[in-house]
């Protein structure tokens, strides 16, 4: 069975062909800034990116109607289930006219059913906002603000069914804490198959290459009304231009390894601290009861960076290290195990919406 799949990041929309569980080709197409900077809304770039995605398909020698399913990623949707959804209508127009977080994920289900027409079932699975936390983990400490679940599920899932095979056990066997280490951090507490706790990875947790985590609340609200920035700019400085961008002007944990100077190293160095203390409480979290740590994401590719993490936290459980991410293969399995009949793909129904 051929499956494509779709992954829009901020300037790039990654896509991949499977046949089954094997990876025939998968292509990164690179999205001019400049370009990009034309459209007032990420939404408005579905032709755009649609139009990309058919030229790479049909460059491939393939058309839409060649595929047994399309599997995109999940964009922002009210809290859900871990799992894998039908992509319809009502999710289309949610995703469009109603999500209130602005995210590039957010365009892959409306462009996959557009594609579609109709033709062939486009799935999403584990989108950013599955949500399995527990109550407690829901009290933010002022009953205005609801703490959210909000992190890299769709990696993060696939690792934790990785990690769990190489332990010969299933994931709804284990207990385990997962940390992704990309452009922003999700650190999960796993009981037994469900993700109990998260560090909302745009708002909590260790500051990220380019995002900020927690902050201090009362100098946040000198920040909001001293008058040097519009709510939009406070919103870019949090997500997006916070964290190591702040601090060092990239992203690019690399680059400052290899050639940045000591100073700069040493951000690194702190964002590492931030991270092991929020792995820590996540070991809490599961009362330490844990049977693997695992480190995943991009920043996982450097050994030294997961020896310091392991230095803080191996008496806790043992470390694993999962580098990169694997959200391609993750979206065509999700599609492929309904296609094969071992899952039933879920319908979603919009539920009260806590997002904001
Ligand atoms: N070998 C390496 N050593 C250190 N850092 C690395 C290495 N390879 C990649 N990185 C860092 O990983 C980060 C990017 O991670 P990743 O590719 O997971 O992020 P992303 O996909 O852009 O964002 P996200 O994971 O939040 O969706 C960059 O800071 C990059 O420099
Ligand atoms: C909000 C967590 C997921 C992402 O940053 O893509």
């Amino acid at each position: 069975m051929l499956i494509l799949t779709i992954n829009p990041g901020s300037t790039s929309t990654k896509v991949a062909i499977f046949a089954d569980n094997k990876k025939l080709v998968q292509r990164t197409l690179r999205h001019d800034v400049d370009e990009l900077e034309k459209f007032n809304d990420i939404m408005e770039q579905e032709e755009f990116r649609k139009k990309a995605i058919l030229d790479f398909i049909e460059s491939e020698g393939y058309k839409i109607e060649d595929f047994s399913a399309i599997a995109c990623r999940g964009g922002i949707l009210p809290p859900l289930e871990s799992g894998t959804y039908v992509v319809d209508e009502n999710m289309v127009d949610y995703l469009k006219n109603k999500t209130k977080v602005k995210h590039a994920s957010n365009l892959a289900a409306v462009i996959g059913f557009s594609l579609s027409s109709g033709r062939i079932p486009v799935y999403i699975t584990d989108p950013v906002s599955v949500d399995e936390m527990i109550d407690e983990a829901r009290i933010s400490g002022i009953p205005e603000i609801e703490r959210l679940s909000l992190a890299h599920a769709l990696n993060i899932k696939a690792v934790a069914r990785e990690v769990a095979s190489q332990l010969g056990k299933k994931y709804e066997e284990l207990n385990m804490v997962i940390a992704h280490l990309g452009g922003g951090i999700s650190v999960t507490a796993h009981e037994k198959g469900r993700m109990i706790d998260v560090n909302n990875a745009n708002d909590e947790g260790p500051f990220s290459p380019e995002r900020t985590g927690e902050l201090p609340v009362g100098d946040v609200v000198k920040l909001c009304f001293s008058g040097k920035y519009s709510k939009n700019e406070l919103k870019k400085l949090f997500v997006g231009k916070g964290g190591l961008v702040a601090y060092v002007g990239t992203n690019d944990v690399k680059k400052i390894l290899e050639e940045g100077s000591d100073e700069e190293r040493f951000f690194v160095d702190a964002m590492v601290y931030q991270i092991a203390k929020e792995i820590g409480g996540m070991c809490a979290v599961l009362k330490g009861k844990v049977d693997a740590i695992v480190i995943t994401g991009g920043i996982a590719n450097n050994p030294k960076i997961v020896e310091k993490i392991k230095s803080y936290v191996f008496k806790f459980a043992p470390v694993f290290s999962v580098p990169g991410e694997f959200e391609m293969e993750a979206l065509a399995m999700g599609a492929l195990r309904v296609l094969r009949g071992e899952e039933k793909a879920k319908t979603w129904g919009e539920k009260d919406e806590k997002i904001s």
